[in-house]
C-alpha cells in the first residue's frame, strides 16, 4: 500500500479491476519509478511528453524508472492543442510499436491534457491496450484531464469526436512542477477547478471566492483545490463512468467552449481549452437567466470570479475575428451529448446547481449567441 505523506493526499476511483490511486503532492516525480512498479510488472516503458515538459522533466523521470529497474524510450512532441491529431496519434502509436512496448509494460503521459488525452488513446489503441499511467504537469491536467478515462484527439468538426475510454492505472500529480506553468496556464487550469463549484458545490465555490489567491500562491490552499477537483471527479466518474446521464455534468461550459475551440482552429494562441471553458461557463449561466431558470445575478457573480483570476469570459476577448454563427452552431450540432439530434447543454437553477438540459431548442441557441458575440 502507497506510504501517502502528510503532505500528500490520495484519491482513490473506485472502478472495480479499473480502479486506480491519484496521488497529489510534491516530490512526486522522484518516486514514479518505485510507484509504477508495485503496480505494473512490466520492465519497460515509453514516455510521450511535449517540448515544453520534456525540457524540465523528462531526464528526472527517466533517473527515476531506472532507478527502479525500468528502461524506458521517449518521445517528444510539439506543445500546444494541435498535437491532439491523428498525424501526432499515428507517430506515438509507431514509437510504441517501433519499441516493441508489450501489453504489461507502462505508457507513460508525461505532460498536460494535450499529451495525456493524445497518450491515453494511442496506450488503448496499441495491441488493444497496454498500461497507462498519468504524470500530469499542468493544472487542468492535475484537476481533471489525467482523471476519468476520456482519452482522444480533436477533428476538423470539433473537439474530442474520435477517442475511447481508457483509464489510466495511476495518476501521479507532482504538484512541485506547477511552479513552472505560466500564468495563463494556471488560470486554464483554473476554470476547471472552479467548474466543480457551479455543477455542484455550492460552498467550494464560496470558498474559491475567498481564497483563489492562496489556489495561485500555492502551498495548502492549492493542494487542497486539487484533491477536492479530483474527489469531485472521481466520485462522478465512479457513478457514471461511460457518461450515460450524471457525468455529462462535467461538461458545463463545453458545448459552447469547445465550438470556440473549433472556431479558432485549436490555435492556442488565440484560445485554450480552460478558457474556452470559462467563457463557456458564463454562457451557459447567461443562456440559464434567458430562459428564466436562474436570476441573472447569478451570472454577473460567476463571470465577475472568473474575471478577478483574469479568465476571459466574453467570445469578444477572444482575439481574431470569430466565424459566423451558423459556423458555431455545426459544431455545437457535432457535440458528443446531441441525442436523436437534439441539442443537450448543461444549465443551471441556481449556485452549484446545474443540470442536464437535453432538448435545448436551436433557434433559441442561435440567437442567444447572435446576441452574446462581438458585433
Ligand atoms: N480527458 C479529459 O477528461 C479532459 C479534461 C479536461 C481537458 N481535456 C483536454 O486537455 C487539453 C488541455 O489541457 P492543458 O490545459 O493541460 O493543455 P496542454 O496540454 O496544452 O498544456 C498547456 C501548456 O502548458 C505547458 N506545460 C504543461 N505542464 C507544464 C509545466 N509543468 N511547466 C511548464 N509548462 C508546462 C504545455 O507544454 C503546454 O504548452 C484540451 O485538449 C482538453 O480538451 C481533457
Ligand atoms: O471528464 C468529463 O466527462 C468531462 O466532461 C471533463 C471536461 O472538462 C473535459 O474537457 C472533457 O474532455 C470534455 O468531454 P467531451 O466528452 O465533451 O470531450
Ligand atoms: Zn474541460
Amino acid at each position: 500500500m502507497t506510504k501517502v505523506e502528510t503532505s500528500e493526499r490520495l484519491v482513490h476511483v473506485p472502478l472495480g479491476e479499473r480502479s486506480y490511486d491519484i496521488l497529489i503532492g510534491p516530490g512526486l516525480m522522484a518516486r514514479a519509478g518505485g510507484e509504477i512498479s508495485t503496480r505494473i510488472k512490466g520492465r519497460r516503458a515509453a514516455i510521450v511528453t511535449d517540448e515544453n515538459v520534456g525540457a524540465r522533466y523528462l531526464d528526472g523521470l527517466m533517473d527515476s524508472l531506472q532507478t527502479d529497474g525500468i528502461e524506458a524510450v521517449s518521445v517528444t512532441l510539439p506543445a500546444g492543442e494541435k498535437t491532439k491529431s491523428f498525424d501526432y496519434l499515428t507517430k506515438v502509436c509507431d514509437v510504441l510499436l517501433e519499441a516493441r512496448i508489450e501489453r504489461n509494460d507502462t505508457v507513460i503521459a508525461l505532460g498536460g491534457g494535450v499529451i495525456g488525452d493524445l497518450t491515453g488513446f494511442a496506450a488503448g489503441i496499441v495491441r488493444r491496450g497496454v498500461r497507462f499511467v498519468q504524470i500530469p504537469t499542468s493544472l487542468l491536467s492535475q484537476v481533471d484531464s489525467s482523471v476519468g478515462g476520456k482519452t482522444g484527439i480533436n477533428a476538423r468538426q470539433g473537439k474530442n469526436l474520435i477517442g475511447i475510454f481508457n483509464q489510466p492505472d495511476l495518476v501521479l500529480a507532482d504538484t512541485d512542477v506547477l511552479d513552472t506553468l505560466s500564468e495563463r496556464e494556471f488560470r486554464a487550469g483554473y476554470a476547471e477547478v472552479a467548474k466543480y463549484g457551479l455543477i455542484d458545490k455550492p460552498d467550494f465555490f464560496e470558498w474559491l471566492e475567498k481564497n483563489w489567491r492562496d489556489v495561485f500562491a500555492g502551498g495548502a490552499a492549492r493542494i487542497e483545490a486539487i484533491a477536492v477537483s479530483c474527489q469531485a471527479k472521481a466520485d462522478v466518474v465512479a457513478a457514471d463512468e461511460r457518461e450515460n446521464g450524471r457525468r455529462a455534468l462535467l461538461n458545463l461550459g463545453h458545448t459552447f467552449g469547445h465550438a470556440l475551440e473549433a472556431a479558432t482552429q485549436y490555435d492556442s494562441s488565440r484560445l485554450v481549452h480552460g478558457e474556452g471553458v470559462s467563457i463557456g461557463m458564463v454562457l451557459a449561466h447567461r443562456f440559464s437567466a434567458r430562459m428564466n431558470l436562474v436570476s441573472p445575478d447569478l451570472a454577473d457573480r460567476v463571470e465577475a470570479h472568473l474575471k478577478a483570476v483574469g479568465l476571459p469570459t466574453r467570445m469578444d476577448q477572444i482575439p481574431g475575428e470569430l466565424p459566423p454563427t451558423d459556423v458555431l452552431m455545426d459544431a455545437i450540432a457535432q457535440d458528443k451529448k446531441v441525442k436523436s439530434g437534439k441539442l443537450t447543454f448543461i444549465l443551471t437553477r441556481g449556485l452549484g446547481q446545474s443540470f442536464v438540459a437535453d432538448d435545448v431548442p436551436a433557434s433559441e441557441v442561435q440567437r442567444f449567441i447572435e446576441e452574446m458575440r462581438p458585433s
